[in-house]
């Protein structure tokens, strides 16, 4: 439904400039959305994030690459057809974008009033749209009378009234407190579900990704450096990025304390620590004991917990393994061999 191919942006100082040095905000990037699908794309502050979803509907026009959209190549469009095609691509931003001056219906009738849609299909056409987001006891009030929720759904509303194919998210549950949150991450997958919508959104937080992606990219200093589907991303992130994310989200560090007596390499009486992460069968099996009874190791816990992501329970551990450096090492090949995602967080001497 969304392809991108080789879409670069580089940001020039002025629209002759091109010779100057700009800004290489998106290095060229290929990126496909299956209909129905909900994409998310995370990454840091300045990674990229919203050039790359503002190239979707050329909002910002790509350096080099192409841009299909449900069939139709975008970057050679006129602009009258890119206003049309642009119909066909919802999108909703953090700040929500209404206009103040106008009432909650007058704000989701816009596009189609400049669509040159008749004033009776416009009411037929919002009304239940209204209903759809919750709010058809609003239709009369102002958006400064709105929370910031209620804001949201108006934009969503607003943006649904072209009947679009896709819906593009702009950072668009930022700006909410996480009960909110989760309450337009809630309509978005309900519009999926009902309406078999494409979305891609971009975002900075691990749980909107959690809450209702089917498939991630992470976004790194503009080129996407990890694709996945969303339980595997939460499982076994295949970058460094991807694992810091991961780990912030699921707050599983090693306390301070054992950080600073933590060293690079082995030593004669050292033991390793390891994160773990296991899902699927591993979760209900009796690791430890196993480790013990197979290995010959100890295994002291110092932190886990177990997670729900989507249809998938997560495992996550923090441990030392204590034994000898033969058992240590049978014990860590014993672990990959269950396919459990294994990283030796560093070396701890047992009577430092
Ligand atoms: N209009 C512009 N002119 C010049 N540079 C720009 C422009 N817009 C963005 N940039 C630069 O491009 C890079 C990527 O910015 P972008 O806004 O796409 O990142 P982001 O991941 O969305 O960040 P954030 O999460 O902070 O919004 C940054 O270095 C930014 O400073």
């Amino acid at each position: 439904m969304i392809r991108l191919q080789n879409v670069s942006k580089t940001y020039y100082p002025t629209r002759k400039s091109r010779n100057a040095t700009g800004v290489e905000a998106l290095k060229p990037v290929d990126l496909h959305v299956p209909e129905g699908q909900i994409h998310g794309v995370i990454g840091l502050s300045g990674a990229g994030k919203s050039t790359l979803i503002r190239c979707v509907n050329l909002l910002e026009r790509p350096t080099t690459g192409s841009v299909s959209v449900d069939g139709q190549e975008l970057t050679d469009l006129s602009r009258e057809a890119l206003n049309q095609a642009r119909h066909r691509i919802g999108m909703i931003f953090q700040h929500f974008n209404l206009l103040t001056s106008r009432h909650v219906f007058d704000n989701v009738a816009l596009p189609l009033e400049l669509m040159g849609v008749s004033r009776r299909d416009i009411r037929d056409r919002v009304t239940p749209l209204l209903e759809l987001v919750g709010l058809d006891d609003k239709a009369d009030q102002y958006p400064a009378q709105l929370s910031g929720g209620q804001k949201q759904r108006v934009a969503i509303a607003r943006a649904l009234a072209s009947r679009p194919r896709v819906l593009l998210c702009d950072e668009a549950t930022s700006a909410l407190d996480p009960h909110t949150t989760g309450a337009i991450l809630e309509l978005l997958r309900d519009i999926n579900r009902k309406l078999g919508l494409t979305i891609l959104l971009i975002t900075h937080e691990m749980e909107v990704v959690k809450s209702i992606c089917h498939r991630v990219s992470l976004i790194s200093d503009g080129e996407l450096v990890e694709a996945a589907d969303v339980g595997d991303f939460f499982t076994a992130p295949a970058t460094q990025l991807g694992r810091d994310f991961l780990n912030d989200f699921l707050e599983l560090e090693p306390p301070d304390a054992l950080v600073e007596r933590l060293e690079d390499q082995p030593g004669a009486h050292s033991h390793p620590v390891v994160r773990l992460a296991f899902s699927g069968d591993a979760v209900s099996t009796p690791l430890v004991s196993r480790l013990a009874r197979e290995c010959g190791v100890d295994v002291s816990i110092l932190q886990a917990k177990v997670e729900s992501i989507q249809d998938r329970t997560l495992g996550l551990m923090i441990a030392e393994l204590m034994g000898d450096a033969e058992d240590t090492r049978r014990a860590l090949a014993y672990l990959q061999d269950h396919d459990l995602q294994v990283e030796v967080l560093g070396h701890v001497q047992r009577n430092a």
